[in-house]
């Protein structure tokens, strides 16, 4: 969770969490008006985003000179506090973390409650493993009260393949009694249409998140544009350092706002992976970059019928393990025959 997410209301809690300040409140330090607006309109709206940037990008915003950013960043790091803090009240904050349920609760369990909040989660695996499915699941979800293992907060959408389908949050809304209506509203969608239009989406994401309160950016799928953007050998370094500076921009969203972020993933054949390695002969794509990004990793599989597989692969603090899970007419749900976690393969 952001620090200004840390200095929350009266009764703290993250659905009472401050939306961090606009960059406009440097204008009472010596900071032009016209300068704050580059800046929101490059991307940082917020005191926080322009505190976690380095000069060097702050510096490519039309207008923001070398001396110009010194300056700007001088007076963000007397406002955004950036420095050590204690264990003890690092482990306090995590102890009032919000997680967002997927719907059932073995997955959620392997998860350590359910989607963590101020994180990059990503779900990987073949088509029809139910990534996108997860995605309705959450979007709606994340709006449901803390107390019942939500966000209370919006959902930001972002659809590459042209699969969102506001039906399937209609249809998951009734099962939680929620207003269709209302849930609807609370999802802000945009289909990006390439790997720039991508990047972009999130600069307008920035600015969106800092005036209403959100608690979860979906993209689904985050590398399928690069894949079609970029071709052969010959554009991979490329391919690779624009994926590498959206994921970067995500995890500043997540950082800045305190919110869970979802990225789904597809898989390619792995050359290297072993004779009779069965369960994960596919890896994710986007290597190294799109695995040190994720703070978690989730690798998705079919199961019987509706019935869906999900492992924890990579975590900074849960265990690898599996979890089965169903696609129901009204979202994702424990498998019928109980919420035990899933047998080995
Ligand atoms: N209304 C519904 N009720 C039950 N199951 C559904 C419903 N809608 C979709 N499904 C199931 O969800 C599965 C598709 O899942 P999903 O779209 O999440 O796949 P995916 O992993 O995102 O695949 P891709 O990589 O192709 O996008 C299908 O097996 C489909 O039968």
């Amino acid at each position: 969770m952001s620090q200004a997410s840390q200095q929350s209301q009266a009764d703290d809690g993250y659905a009472n969490r401050t939306l961090p300040q606009p960059v406009e409140a440097l204008m009472g330090f010596g900071i032009a008006q016209k300068d704050c607006q580059k800046l929101a309109e490059a991307g940082y709206a917020t005191l926080e985003a322009v505190a976690y940037t380095p000069k060097k990008l702050l510096c490519q915003v039309k207008g923001i000179s070398e001396s110009k950013a010194d300056k700007i960043i001088a007076q963000v790091s007397k406002m955004i506090p950036m420095g050590f803090t204690t264990a003890t009240e690092f482990h306090a904050r995590r102890a009032d973390l919000v997680t967002i349920t997927t719907g059932s609760t073995a997955l959620d369990n392997i998860l350590g409650g359910g989607i963590e909040t101020g994180a990059i989660t990503e779900l990987y695996g073949e088509f029809r493993t139910g990534k996108s499915q997860i995605c309705h699941q959450l979007a709606v979800t994340c709006q449901l009260p803390c107390d019942m293992k939500g966000g209370e907060g919006k959902c930001l959408y972002i659809d590459t393949e042209g699969t969102f389908r506001p039906e399937r949050l209609l249809a998951i809304a009734e099962r939680y009694g929620m207003n269709g209506e209302d849930v609807l509203d609370n999802v802000a969608y945009a289909r990006a249409y390439n790997a720039d239009h991508q990047s972009q989406l999130l600069v307008l994401a920035g600015a969106m998140m800092s005036e209403s309160r959100f608690s979860l950016i979906i993209v689904d799928s985050v590398t399928s544009l690069y894949r079609t953007d970029y071709s052969g050998r010959g554009e991979l370094s490329a391919r690779q350092m624009h994926l590498a500076k959206f994921l970067r921009n995500l995890m500043r969203l997540a950082d800045e706002f305190g919110v869970a972020v979802v990225v789904t993933n597809q898989v390619v054949a792995s050359v290297d992976a072993a004779p009779g390695m069965v369960a994960d002969a596919r890896k994710p794509i986007g290597g190294n970059i799109m695995a040190h990004a994720s703070t978690t990793r989730v690798s998705m599989r079919k199961g019987r019928g509706p019935e869906r597989v999900a492992r924890i692969v990579d975590s900074p603090c849960m265990p690898e393990a599996d979890a089965k899970f169903q696609i129901t007419a009204q979202g994702i749900s424990d498998v019928a025959d109980g919420n035990e976690q899933a047998e080995d393969d």
